[in-house]
């Protein structure tokens, strides 16, 4: 059963008294604590001049008085700016950087769009002071891409190619960012990768990461990092910090509570995020968390960006289709992205789409069953405004940050709340405005009033189109009906032609 739908789910001691992330205000960066000189400049090279919330709270727990000592679960809405909350206090931990290079920060994500769009935000901050960041998501062999992430012997101009010395197998990278299947077989299958010297982890999207086994990723994990996954005498400094003080303060001073031990390096600290975090024990045992601050916006699990306008749009199932094109003309040239429920119907809906005749409309498609190389191109011209409308399938669109996109619309009403946030959230992203239209029968309205209740700031208005646009588009989607039923036809045809050859 989905964890939505479970009626007493027990939680996790630590989780019933989350720090409320809503209670930190935007910091302007010449305010932000102990924020290197560079780091700052680097935000300010991207536009950015004040952290969000979730950044303030991440900071105060890993730079400022938290100190990294505990690890961290978060829960904040989609596009809340949760990839910098990480990646900054990690790239500020990370200097100075020592001579020899070793694999320090390990991020693992569920889609490989979404580990280049994070290695991006990494690039940005890390690679102006001097940290790199590798990339282990099975676009190349595994030959190729370790290559790309470790020196190995004989590389090295004056290293004698017969002599291995752990030295040599020396890591090209400080951070990486990972798909886990991948992750795993560089941890299996090659030499010179190791995470040994590990001291972050951060697990991105991670209900959708717990939730599927993906090759055993997570004890592969932690078992490799063993060696360093024991308390020591970390860095301390939490006193000098906390005596230094933050110009907010929403918290009081916690003890941490950290054993102190003899190792010389620091325990694996682990991020956990997710804008629909699980609360279920079973699920978050697996990441063997030490003393875990839970960190969250909001009362209800489910909250919605706070600009976003939820509207449904209620119409007959045979004519969704024209609905829908009324729907998109309606919206001019804005930015669009349409769900559907299956990888099949995004396949069907593209295709009718593109039987409408003068829709004046660019659509494409972006799912599952696309090879990994189109639907990256098609993303990136999505990203550039080569077309405007995307239609896609729900597993590809997690955590997708694509900047201008003013509406989504559910073409299929999504079975889940968590399944509306990931798919809503694709708009309303950074304070910006956005709205969500959901398409529904009659008789799916009482199941979809059901749905949004189980959200934070769910508010849902109906939404109607001009009867005219309505009118006008009916002999049009007969046409484009018969012209698609024809392609099928044709298409079915076609292998039948060839085996009578
Ligand atoms: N401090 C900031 N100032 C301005 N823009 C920011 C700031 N932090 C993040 N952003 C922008 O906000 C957008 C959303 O950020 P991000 O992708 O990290 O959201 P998210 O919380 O991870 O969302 P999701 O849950 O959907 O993955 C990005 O375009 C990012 O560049």
């Amino acid at each position: 059963m989905d964890e939505e739908n479970q009626r007493s789910v027990p939680v996790l001691p630590w989780m019933r008294h989350p720090v409320d992330v809503t209670r930190c205000e935007q910091l302007s960066l010449r305010r932000v604590p102990f924020l290197d000189r560079r780091l700052k400049s680097a935000l300010e090279n991207m536009e950015i001049s004040k952290l969000f919330p979730v950044q303030v709270a991440l900071w105060q727990e890993t730079i400022g008085p938290g100190n990294f000592e505990r690890d961290l679960c978060i829960n904040s809405p989609t596009g809340s700016g949760k990839t910098l909350a990480y990646a900054l206090p990690i790239v500020q931990k990370l200097l100075p950087t020592s001579t020899v290079k070793c694999l320090r920060a390990l991020v693992v994500v569920p889609t490989r769009d979404l580990a280049l769009q994070v290695k991006q935000v990494f690039d940005a901050i890390a690679l102006p002071l001097g940290l790199r960041v590798g990339l282990a998501v099975g676009q190349s062999s595994v030959a190729d891409e370790i290559s790309s992430l470790v020196y190995l012997p004989g590389e090295e101009e004056g290293v004698d190619p017969g002599f291995l010395s752990p030295f040599w197998f020396q890591s090209k990278v400080d951070i990486l960012v990972a798909t886990p299947g991948r992750l795993v077989d560089h941890v299996n299958l090659s030499r010179g990768f190791t995470l040994k010297h590990l001291h972050y982890l951060v697990v991105d999207e991670a209900d959708r990461l717990l939730r599927e086994d993906y090759q055993s990723w997570l004890p592969t994990v932690l078992k490799s990092t063993q060696s360093s996954n024991n308390d020591d005498g970390g860095s301390g400094g939490g006193d000098d910090v906390f005596q230094l003080g933050f110009p907010y303060s929403p918290w009081s001073r916690r003890t941490c509570g950290v054993e102190r031990g003899s190792k010389p390096h620091s325990r694996l600290a682990k991020v956990v995020l997710s804008a629909t975090l699980t609360r279920d024990p079973g699920r978050l045992v697996q990441l063997n968390l030490h003393h875990p601050l839970f960190l969250s916006a909001g009362k209800m699990r489910y909250r919605l960006p706070e600009n976003l306008e939820s509207f449904k749009l209620i119409c007959e199932r045979k004519v969704k289709p024209l609905y829908l094109v009324a729907l998109l003309k309606s919206l001019g040239e804005e930015k669009c992205i349409v769900f559907t429920r299956s990888v099949d119907s995004t396949h069907r809906l593209c295709k009718l789409m593109n039987c409408f005749e003068d829709l004046q409309i660019d659509i494409k498609e972006y799912s599952g069953r696309q090879h990994q190389r189109v639907r990256s191109k098609t993303l990136n011209e999505f990203r550039k405004g080569q077309f405007q409308v995307l239609v896609s399938s729900d597993a590809m669109t997690r955590g997708m940050d694509v900047e201008g996109v003013r509406n989504v619309i559910n073409y299929d009403m999504p079975k889940y709340i968590k399944t509306y946030v990931h798919r809503a959230g694709r708009t309303a992203r950074a304070g910006q405005n956005g709205r969500c239209f959901t398409l529904m029968s009659n008789d799916e309205v009482g199941r979809f009033k059901r749905l949004m209740k189980k959200a934070e700031a769910s508010a849902c208005l109906e939404h109607t189109l001009p009867s005219h646009l309505i009118e006008e588009l009916h002999s049009t989607y007969q046409s484009a009906l018969s012209k698609l039923k024809e392609i099928i036809l044709e298409s079915r045809r076609k292998p039948k032609d060839k085996s009578c050859q």
